[in-house]
């Protein structure tokens, strides 16, 4: 009666719209919950946490840092920690829960199904995972089982980053053992796809059972033959290995302790099934472990070819209760052992992170610096207003390639970006050396200010004076590559006065100068001489102060819109230029080297 009643309890039967798909997205921002009725299943595979690396059929999100070839448990061999893996988790009454799907055109629900969720649901035990319900409205037929949320032994094996020491390891078998013991001994009675995929370590670091039990609903009505199913050969017995060529899992009680010997040799070896034959083919690889001989005795035994030669669970539970004096005989201290454990590759991953987060803020900062001034940037940055400021004075550089038009006609576009960027990449160089700031390049015009954002006395006028000379030095043994024969001709303008700056604009912040000293500046430069450099008397007037410069008058010129003025052109400075002299052009390597932002060119 009572059996009857337990058969045709119901309560395990899920319908779609009760569970909630944790859809994940890029690293960085959250994740979303959707009805599994409301989504493609297959665009849901989700990875977890962080520092996975992995690869899936059917996961397009990952937040991995890379992916690596390969199915089936997937994490990590490379990352930090054994982290959350691929598979679709969701939210089934407020709990996160593990979603295996099931291709089936069709379920019955008959004697057998009810008997076999039954068996699962009456699996109590810390080492296996609690079967939670079934979702069977075709097409979505759908497993629900507790979510473990620290990956697979597979994952943790991989994870070269995560150090095993002896007393993690012999936990970790001791799991197993007694999750298997139990399962031998439940209604269930046999795995029959016992692999280290199939064992999953739970937020306590306890390692569990999974995908035990539900023949009927999990196994297919014909079996793909892809590399994942022969992988998964590997850790069946030999005598099962002919039965495996129609769907489903062949399973016996020796089958799964010969998976259990193949699990060992995993955990012993960290080097995936048959790792030792593969090597070195003689049993004194094996040997040369620091791995128990009585574990090692075990393994050979477990993986005997007769299956009689195999103990059972309970005499493996002997052995390894056996072995296990002198590990972990503490429970307290063997939880503490596994929490250190993981803490320790925890900080590992956090510093690793920490690092990557500070480089890639460094970056940022070091872009924000290319288009606004340093002060301006750093205030900007610590979330202050830039107010417009007013300069009482400062000395503005104007200059333009005579002929540019007619340049540009007879070259290709490339060959002008080219050019320009050999130039400006050159000016660039230059005006490093100085107290000075470049405010904009327009086509072939380039603007150049000192005095601002930071005062510097009288020095703006000196500043642009060196400058300006330094680069019509470099003019003059400029070569235009696709026109070596022809002379670069430059036409410079100066004027100092006083100009309001501020930065324009949110999507592109731009540092601007307003005010009438730069339209003066912009009209020395385009009523200038090509390869001269001209300047304001209000400029000359600073420059006489320091009596080091050469002018030679050039007498009154209209200048637009404001009339005569008198102007000069400056020849040269008498006292000697500390700054460095033009420097060659750097080698593509080193502009490689300094690059931090591959897509903006920087020029050879
Ligand atoms: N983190 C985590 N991973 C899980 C959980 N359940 C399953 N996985 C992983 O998800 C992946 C897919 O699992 P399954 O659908 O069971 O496939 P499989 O284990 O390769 O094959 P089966 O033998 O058929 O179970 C495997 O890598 C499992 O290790 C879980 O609760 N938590
Ligand atoms: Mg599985």
């Amino acid at each position: 009666m009572r059996l009857a009643a337990d058969l045709n309890n119901m309560r395990w039967k899920i319908r779609p719209e009760e569970v909630l798909l944790e859809v994940g997205r890029p690293f960085g921002s959250k994740t979303g919950l959707q009805k599994i009725t409301e989504v493609d299943f297959y665009t849901v595979m989700l990875s977890q946490d962080f520092g996975l690396k992995g690869n899936c059929e059917n996961c397009i999100f990952s937040q991995s840092f890379g992916l690596r070839s390969g199915r089936g448990s997937i994490t990590s061999c490379n990352s930090l920690l054994p982290s959350p893996v691929f598979t679709t988790v969701g939210i089934y009454k407020g709990s996160r829960v593990a979603i295996k799907k099931i291709s089936k055109k069709k379920v019955d629900i008959n004697k057998k199904l009810l008997w076999e969720i039954k068996q699962v649901r009456d699996v109590t035990h810390e080492n296996t995972v609690r079967f939670l319900g079934a979702c069977i409205e075709c097409p979505t037929v759908l497993i629900l089982t507790e979510y473990c949320p620290k990956g697979s032994l597979k994952d943790v094996l991989e994870n070269e980053a995560i150090q095993l020491d002896w007393n993690f390891r012999m936990s970790l078998i001791h799991d197993v053992v007694k999750g298997m013991n139990y399962l031998h001994g439940s209604e269930v009675s046999v795995h029959g796809k016992l692999r280290s995929c199939n064992c999953l370590i739970d937020g306590r670091f306890v390692l569990k059972i999974s995908d035990f039990g539900l023949t009927t609903l999990t196994t297919p009505t014909e079996a793909i033959k892809d590399t994942n199913y022969y992988l998964k050969l590997l850790w069946v017995a030999p005598e099962l290995l002919p039965l495996t060529i129609i769907p489903g899992s062949p399973a016996t009680q020796k089958g799964d302790v010969y998976s259990f010997g193949i699990i060992l040799e995993e955990i012993i070896l960290r080097g995936g099934p048959f790792q030792a034959a593969r090597q070195f083919l003689d049993s004194q690889v094996v040997g040369r472990t620091d791995c128990p001989e009585d574990l090692l005795d075990l393994m050979e035994r477990c993986w005997s070819d007769n299956p009689e030669e195999r103990p059972t669970f309970e005499a493996i539970r002997g052995t390894v209760r056996c072995i296990m004096k002198g590990y972990c005989e503490n429970l307290m201290d063997d939880l503490l052992r596994r929490m250190e454990q993981y803490a320790n590759n925890l900080e590992a991953l956090v510093e690793e992170k920490t690092d990557q987060l500070s480089q890639e803020k460094r970056r940022s900062e070091e872009l924000l610096y290319q288009v606004l001034p340093r002060p301006v940037a750093q205030q900007l940055m610590s979330g202050e207003m830039v107010q417009p400021e007013q300069f009482e004075s400062v000395t503005v550089y104007f200059s333009d390639i005579v002929g540019f038009t007619a340049l540009c006609t007879k070259s290709t576009p490339m060959q002008v970006v080219d050019f320009l960027n050999d130039l400006y990449s050159t000016f660039d160089r230059i005006i490093g050396f100085y107290d000075v700031y470049k405010v904009e390049t327009i086509g072939d015009a380039y603007m150049v200010v000192s005095g601002l954002p930071e005062r510097n006395g009288d020095e703006h006028a000196k500043e642009i004076g060196l400058m300006a000379l330094r680069i019509l030095d470099a003019v003059h043994s400029f070569t235009i590559k696709h026109k070596p024969e022809n002379q670069l001709k430059l036409r410079i303008g100066i004027h100092s006065g006083p100009v309001c700056a501020g930065v324009v604009g949110q999507r592109m912040p731009h540092y601007c100068l307003f005010g009438d000293t730069v339209n003066t500046a912009s009209r020395m430069e385009s009523t200038g001489q090509p390869l001269k450099i001209h300047i304001s008397d209000a400029t000359k007037d600073i420059l006489d102060k320091f009596g080091t410069f050469k002018l030679e008058l050039r007498g009154e010129v209209e200048l637009k819109g404001k009339g005569f003025l008198t102007t000069h052109w400056l020849l040269g400075c008498s006292a000697p230029d500390p700054r460095p002299s033009t420097p060659a052009l750097p080698s593509a390597q080193e502009v490689q080297d300094v690059n931090p932002y591959p897509l903006i060119y920087m020029g050879n």
